[in-house]
């Protein structure tokens, strides 16, 4: 929809990927909707994954022992968090949709963009004590998990229901903040299909992204993830 804001944080390291391509698809088609679209390119900025000390400027709040979690909610409040955190929150924070597209590794995103999760999400920034869930501080957002396996969509049915592994994804993190979400996007395979099914899972996800705007988000609850 014209006017509406995109983030896509993309996990891959090869532009000429599946993954690659479904994030071209995206840029293209939101921009030709008239929504500003800004990419978090996860390996080419080289994005720091892990949790540490030098995510905060200056003194500690407590440097006898390091926490983690009370240390950037503290920094967030006096605005000592590293630069490159400030800058992917002021791109959530003007989000009207976050979209992350990624391949799955190991049931889950790969640990670049689950250190951006770990990093980004700050207390006080994305939640606090009682301002959870329905709650969060993120409200008002969208956000959309796109990502391809290297299973086949009938071995996921054997093994059990992929939306188990969405659990800790769309409801332990985005719900968790306030944020709403829409139906994952999954593209089975990619590596393993003819290349007429991988033009047709790419016209697929064009598709999608043409009536967006009009998607209800998911009811999430463990309902949804477990039923
Ligand atoms: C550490 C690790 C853990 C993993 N864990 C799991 C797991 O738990 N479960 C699981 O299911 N899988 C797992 N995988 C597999 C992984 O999810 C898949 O390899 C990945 O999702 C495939 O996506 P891709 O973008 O890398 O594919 P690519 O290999 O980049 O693409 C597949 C094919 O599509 C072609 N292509 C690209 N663009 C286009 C286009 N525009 N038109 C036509 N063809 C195109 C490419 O050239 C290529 O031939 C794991 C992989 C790793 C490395
Ligand atoms: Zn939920």
């Amino acid at each position: 929809m014209a006017g509406k804001k995109v983030l896509i944080v993309y996990a891959h390291q090869e532009p000429k990927s599946f993954n690659g391509s479904l994030l071209k698809i995206a840029v293209e088609e939101l921009t030709k909707q008239g929504c500003s679209v800004t990419v978090s390119d996860l390996y080419a900025m080289q994005f720091e994954p892990r949790a540490t000390r030098n995510d905060i400027v200056g003194h500690l709040h407590n440097s006898e022992a390091f926490n983690y979690a009370v240390e950037t909610w503290e920094a967030f409040k006096r605005g000592g968090l590293s630069k490159d955190l400030v800058e992917e929150q002021k791109k959530v924070q003007e989000a009207d949709l976050l979209i992350f597209q990624f391949p799955l590794f190991w049931f889950n995103m790969p640990a670049i963009l689950k250190g951006w999760m770990d990093r980004v999400l700050v207390r006080g920034f994305a939640y606090d004590s009682s301002k959870v869930y329905d709650s969060g501080l993120l409200q008002n957002k969208l956000s959309l998990f796109s990502f391809t396996t290297g299973g086949s969509k009938e071995k996921y049915a054997i093994r059990g229901d992929i939306r188990y592994l969405l659990w800790p994804m769309q409801h332990g993190i985005m719900h968790f903040c306030g944020v709403k979400v829409l139906e994952p996007h999954i593209c089975y395979a990619p590596e393993n299909v003819s290349e007429d099914k991988r033009k047709e899972m790419l016209t697929a996800w064009t598709q999608r992204l043409k009536t967006l705007w009009k998607e209800e988000p998911i009811d999430c609850s463990p309902e949804w993830y477990f039923k």
